[in-house]
């Protein structure tokens, strides 16, 4: 029998060596900064890496704007510029000399005469198995050896984002921006804090970007500001101190506000990667508007092709975020700009406003009995005006009137009245109030709080950006998990004027029927497009959207609810649909006091909430019946020519 050789085991000690073990190192107490600690967590606000980190920047940004129109009724106007920062530029800012390479072994990048031989092989390999997978219909994976490249080369972006919201006061502008980044109820410094659906949630978004500025590049971020009717616009410079957890202010002034602009405009200079987190999708030029699509489509993506895949351009996330967002906000205008050094890169898309009709202002509203923890009972206690505890569980809860408050008074205990001073309660007496909260029965809280986008306006996003052949709504009532109201809404599209399901889908991505100003055929690949829309998340033939509180949800796809119930609970069969080759659009939109986000970049709603789970499954299914019928026929007519024959009949 072979022995085991232990002589590297820790409790034997080697012959020979009388050493004793190093004693470890006692542990010391340190405390870090909330900024210190989301500094070195980064990924838990989504920013994972350089790619990731634009987009998410990009986000925040957009979604701050969108709430501050919103909070004053106001249509919204975004605009986003990324500006891409060569090397040279960069160190310039930065007051650095560009330095030529001396030893070039030294560097990552660094390649033998035969490496980089033997990589140009293998990329041409890979290029050809690409055209031929493309020829035959198979789905285009980006190659190793291009996914990886410029790894080793940092890239800066500077993103600009103005909105015509409600700006922010002069004097609250450092700490909105430069501090706190801790557990909400701590430190965190927003104004979305009460029980309302926004946007944004944490008061972390903004200031993440600030300290991905800080660790990224050392430059600080630039506000300009405006309330309405005022007659100066605040400009305030800063960065913060991560370890102190504070804003530290370089400038902060007032300067002339002429043209009585309100609103605000964020300017960041970050490391980020904009060829990361994209997807292929052809571009179709004016060139050829007019020719049949189909045609056009098997036409110009050969072509592309031929000309070694320079045409072939990969569309990135956040174009993919600004479109959606599009969809979800047909009564905001949004100009999104890409500027670059190389000027083929330049590129302008203006998502215009479709409607003026924009869903009502969120209420903020009080918590649900069975809505509230612990330490929410003892925040609520701490900031209330009531003195006893009949008023206090009659005013800082929704659903319990004044006899419901006596009738769960008395239930709590004979140390319990109704003349109980709210700010005496021992921590006893609070968990027995919220054993009691989550025992009880009470009515479901109403959804007057909330703000749907409202079925108009989902329809007009879908028909707006995917001008599908059909579409049908549904807008669900409000209902409620854990105490916190919610309403689904949801969109199914069927075909559409560019997005086909022939030659782009079998290549993995669809066609962008764009008008551009620029031709491609003078090497300019990206213009101004007034486009319409082609996504390329494909899920076999369902093309699927997800938003929450009106946020398109773009990332970790498989494990939402939504995902989960149009791929395996809806039977389209019913609707005598192919659900493998149809283009088929699902939109569901949730909006909550509380979206219930799976895992921490807020990118998906898990499967495991029943109430969730089953409204969006009745939301799809429950589409209007009609569409029903308009599909059956359509198996055998085209859809377009149908549609008199559905009037007639359901007239
Ligand atoms: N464009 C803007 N217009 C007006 N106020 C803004 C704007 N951007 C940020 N703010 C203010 O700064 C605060 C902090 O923004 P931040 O993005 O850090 O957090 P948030 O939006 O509250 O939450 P989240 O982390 O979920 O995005 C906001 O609550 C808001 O009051």
């Amino acid at each position: 029998m072979a022995t085991k050789d232990n002589s590297d085991s820790p409790t034997e000690p080697k012959k020979g060596k009388s050493k004793t073990p190093k004693k470890a190192k006692e542990s010391v107490l340190k405390q870090k900064s909330p900024a210190e600690f989301f500094s070195e967590n980064k990924n838990i606000a989504g920013f994972d890496n350089p790619g990731k980190s634009l987009y998410t920047t990009v986000r925040e940004l957009v979604e701050n704007a969108l709430d501050s129109a919103e909070s004053i009724s106001k249509l919204p106007v975004v605009e986003v510029t990324i500006e891409e920062i060569g090397k040279s530029k960069f160190n310039s800012m930065i007051g650095l000399i560009d330095r030529e390479r001396v030893d070039e072994e030294l560097y990552d990048d660094y390649e033998t005469a035969k490496a980089r031989e033997k990589r140009l092989a293998k990329e041409a390999r890979e290029q050809e198995i690409q055209a031929k997978s493309a020829a035959s219909g198979k789905k285009v994976k980006e190659s190793a050896a291009k996914a990886s490249k410029g790894r080793g080369e940092a890239s800066f972006f500077r993103v600009i984002c103005k909105d015509n919201g409600k700006g922010m006061p002069h004097d609250d502008i450092p700490n909105m921006f430069g501090r706190g980044v801790v557990l909400k109820l701590v430190l965190l410094s927003g104004t979305k804090y009460g029980l309302k659906q926004t946007r944004g949630k944490f008061g972390l978004g903004a200031k993440m970007a600030l300290i991905w500025s800080k660790m990224s590049t050392g430059l600080p971020i630039e506000i300009s500001s405006a309330m309405k009717g005022q007659n100066f616009v605040t400009f305030c410079r800063l960065d913060i101190d991560i370890h102190r957890n504070i804003p530290h202010v370089h400038l902060h002034e007032k300067r002339e506000n002429k043209d009585r602009w309100h609103g605000a405009e964020i300017q960041v200079v970050i490391e980020g990667n904009w060829t990361t987190y994209r997807v292929f999708v052809a571009f179709v030029t004016s060139l050829y508007q007019g020719i049949a699509n189909f045609a056009l489509s098997i036409l110009f993506s050969s072509f592309q092709f031929l000309i070694s895949g320079k045409m072939l351009l990969k569309q990135s996330k956040i174009l993919h975020y600004m479109r959606q967002m599009a969809v979800i906000t047909p009564y905001a205008q949004f100009v999104f700009k890409f500027v670059s050094e190389t000027a083929d890169k330049n590129m302008t898309i203006q998502f215009a406003r479709r409607t003026d009709v924009m869903p009502p202002v969120p209420m903020e509203t009080k918590y649900h009995p069975s809505a509230v923890d612990l330490l929410l009972i003892k925040r609520l206690i701490g900031e209330t005006s009531k003195l006893n505890l009949l008023q206090f569980l009659q005013h800082e809860f929704v659903n319990i009137g004044k006899s419901h408050a006596e009738r769960l008074i008395g239930e709590m205990g004979t140390e319990f009245s109704p003349k109980t001073a709210v700010k005496s309660l021992t921590s006893q007496q609070i968990v027995r109030i919220h054993q009691l909260f989550r025992q009880a029965k009470f009515g479901d809280p109403s959804g007057d709080c909330l703000s749907p986008a409202g079925e108009y306006n989902l329809r007009l996003g879908i028909i707006k950006e995917l001008h599908p052949d059909m579409v049908a709504t549904y807008s669900g009532s409000a209902q409620v998990f854990e105490g916190h109201p919610f309403v689904v809404e949801a969109g199914v599209s069927v075909g559409g004027k560019n997005v086909k399901q022939s030659m782009p889908a079998r290549l993995g991505y669809t066609p962008m029927h764009a008008t551009f100003q620029k031709c491609l055929f003078n090497g300019c690949t990206i213009g101004v497009a007034t486009h319409d829309y082609a996504d390329s998340n494909l899920s076999g033939g369902l093309n699927i959207f997800r938003f929450a509180n009106r946020i398109p949800l773009l990332f970790e796809q498989g494990a939402d609810v939504v995902t989960r119930t149009a791929v395996k609970r809806i039977n389209w069969g019913n609707y005598k649909i192919n659900q493998t080759q149809d283009r088929i659009g699902v939109f569901v939109s949730i909006v909550s006091t509380k979206i219930p986000f799976k895992g921490t970049g807020k990118e998906y709603i898990g499967d495991d909430i029943t109430e969730i789970a089953s409204a969006v499954k009745v939301s799809i299914y429950f589409l209007p019946f009609p569409f029903r019928i308009r599909l059956v026929v359509s198996k055998t007519f085209s859809l377009k020519n149908v549609f008199p024959f559905y009037i007639v009949w359901f007239g």
